[in-house]
């Protein structure tokens, strides 16, 4: 037996009296107002605001060490260890605080849409909006049929609860802390509910390979003849704005698990970001924004949600299930991808907004996962910050990048996917320097990508890079498509991309015992 169950604590949080167990949309909705977490909308869903806790924050994440993870787990500064005994006085403390709540609210249901591999899942929160969020987010279970198997993992999200770091051996008032043991993810001090999404996606990432299982954080959609699409990407490289696209049905914004059998959405819902939210540009995130959907941080007057306004934070969000987009699959399970899109959100300029990438670039991009950090999603992040983020995830890997990425590669080889690179970052020249490339040439871009429309155009070879650009891509200015052709000069030019390549190169040096074929699939430029 383990310590959670020996100790006083026997009696389970759910099933006491004061905890209101799967609540309708409808019923959290009416406690979210009732109990002034949150207002509801001209459209009629709840918005509510974080405090001071607007994004992740990483610094504030850990995984209880064992004997029997120790091993396993790739410690470090994503994946920083706590001891047991540390965390079971904390989650001895959290327990009795929800406890003496009123009232605190509970979610069954799953992570994971294919029922081989689903995680059964509880979610247990303070407050009504976070549940609801759950509600959303997750895994709907049908009436009656919620079954723990063998072994549930349970949620505990407690934001009113801080820490004292001094006596409580966390780094902050907030923690999240992950205890792969106790199948428990104990949330304190911070409101920001992605943190309750991607603790999940981290626990999946640490459990699905044992099942041969790839977990992948990434987006998907399929067109009408069943053709899946991926797009891998870091927050804000636009996973959920570009795979929400009318001619194809969404089968998930974040987070997938690519398996035997072709891929399934790990999640039920999407957590869009808000910031200049358009009907116009996004209409589909626009629309999703109705009944039941959750804003966070969005400034509304008099019900009306004003998109522009950041005046709380860049990362405002909606999150939505997955059945306000029309064009959806639910439940989303697909077969195998053909086209795998990497998403990056380059801030230096210099990488071509769209390459074609051989079997062995794919492995090195994926490995390296250059792109940039985005203001607000992550604490302390104020502008576009360059990073290394292996499998544009590392904040959720619990496992050695290399583990996932061996299995993408064998994937890819199996499947004959086609892999390309998409730099939706900022870019020199005609649109005025610092500004994003236009979403209209993205969403081109990746039509073309997707249709095949590329297989036959010739492409030209990026002289730093040694990326494959096609020379045209329909409905896109030629001239965009090769970043040397964009910048004033080219003597400018190709200091920037040689200070890139060089720290491609250094970034890469971390990653021994490679196949010289994908170490040598890096930047042609190699610093003297
Ligand atoms: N060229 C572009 N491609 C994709 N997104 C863009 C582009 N230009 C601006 N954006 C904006 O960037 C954000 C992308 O965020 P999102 O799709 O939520 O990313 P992710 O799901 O990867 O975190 C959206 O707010 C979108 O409107
Ligand atoms: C919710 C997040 O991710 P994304 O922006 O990819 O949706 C996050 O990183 O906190
Ligand atoms: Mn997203």
């Amino acid at each position: 037996m383990n310590k959670i169950n020996e100790s006083v604590l026997t009696n389970e949080l759910t099933g006491l009296p004061n905890c209101s167990e799967n609540l309708s949309i409808h019923q959290l909705t009416r406690k979210i107002t009732a109990r002034g977490e949150g207002h509801t909308t001209n459209t009629g869903a709840v918005s509510v605001v974080t405090g001071k806790y607007t994004g992740r924050s990483p610094e504030d994440k850990f995984i209880v060490q064992t004997d029997e993870l120790k091993d396993n787990i790739d410690w470090g500064k994503v994946n920083k260890p706590i001891d047991q005994n540390t965390f079971y006085s904390l989650y001895i403390k959290v327990v009795n605080h929800l406890r003496n709540q009123d009232e605190f609210f509970s979610f069954t249901g799953y992570a994971g849409a294919d029922q081989h591999y689903r995680l059964p899942i509880k979610v247990i929160t303070e407050f009504a909006w976070h549940n609801l969020f759950a509600r959303q987010l997750f895994i709907e279970a049908d009436d009656n049929d919620w079954d723990c198997g063998q072994g549930c993992f349970t949620v505990i999200s407690a934001p009113s609860f801080k820490a004292d770091p001094e006596l409580d051996g966390t780094n902050s008032e907030a923690f999240i802390i992950i205890s792969m043991e106790e199948k428990v993810i104990l949330i304190g001090g911070t409101e920001y509910a992605g943190e309750i999404k991607k603790s999940v996606f981290s626990v999946m990432n640490y459990l699905l390979p044992q099942k041969n299982v790839l977990p992948m954080h990434c987006s998907a959609n399929v067109d009408y003849d069943g053709d899946v699409s991926l797009f891998f990407g870091l927050s804000g490289t636009g996973k959920t704005t570009l795979s929400a696209d009318p001619g194809r049905l969404l089968i998930g914004d974040d987070e997938h698990a690519w398996s035997p059998n072709g891929i399934f959405n790990i999640e039920g819902g999407c957590y869009a970001k808000c910031v200049g939210l358009s009907r116009d540009k996004e209409p589909q995130i626009y629309d999703s924004i109705q009944n039941g959907a959750v804003l966070e941080n969005v400034i509304c007057t008099d019900g009306v949600p004003d998109f522009d306004n950041t005046s709380l934070t860049e990362n405002t969000r909606a999150a939505y299930p997955l059945r306000h987009i029309n064009n959806s699959v639910v439940p989303s399970t697909a077969g195998h991808p053909r086209t795998i899109i990497f998403l990056t959100a380059d801030a230096s300029g210099v990488l071509p907004p769209i390459s074609r990438l051989n079997k062995e670039q794919a492995m090195y991009h994926f490995m390296s996962g250059y792109t940039s950090k985005l203001a607000g999603t992550e604490r302390g992040v104020t502008k576009p910050q360059a990073t290394f983020s292996a499998c544009f995830g590392a904040p959720f890997l619990p496992l050695n990048p290399r583990r996932y990425a061996d299995m993408l590669g064998e994937k890819i080889d199996k499947h004959g996917v086609d892999v390309f690179l998409i730099n939706t970052g900022w870019i020199e020249g005609p649109f005025g320097k610092g500004k994003r490339i236009p979403l209209e040439y993205t969403r081109a871009m990746v039509r073309a990508a997707l249709q095949g429309e590329l297989d036959e155009v010739d492409s030209s070879a990026d002289p730093i890079f040694g990326l494959q650009i096609p020379v045209t891509v329909p409905e896109v200015p030629e001239k965009l498509l090769r970043p040397w052709e964009t910048w004033n000069s080219y003597e400018s030019y190709k200091l920037k991309a040689e200070q890139l390549a060089a720290r491609f190169h250094e970034n890469f040096e971390k990653f021994t015992d490679v196949d010289s074929a994908i170490v040598n699939a890096g930047p042609l430029y190699k610093p003297v």
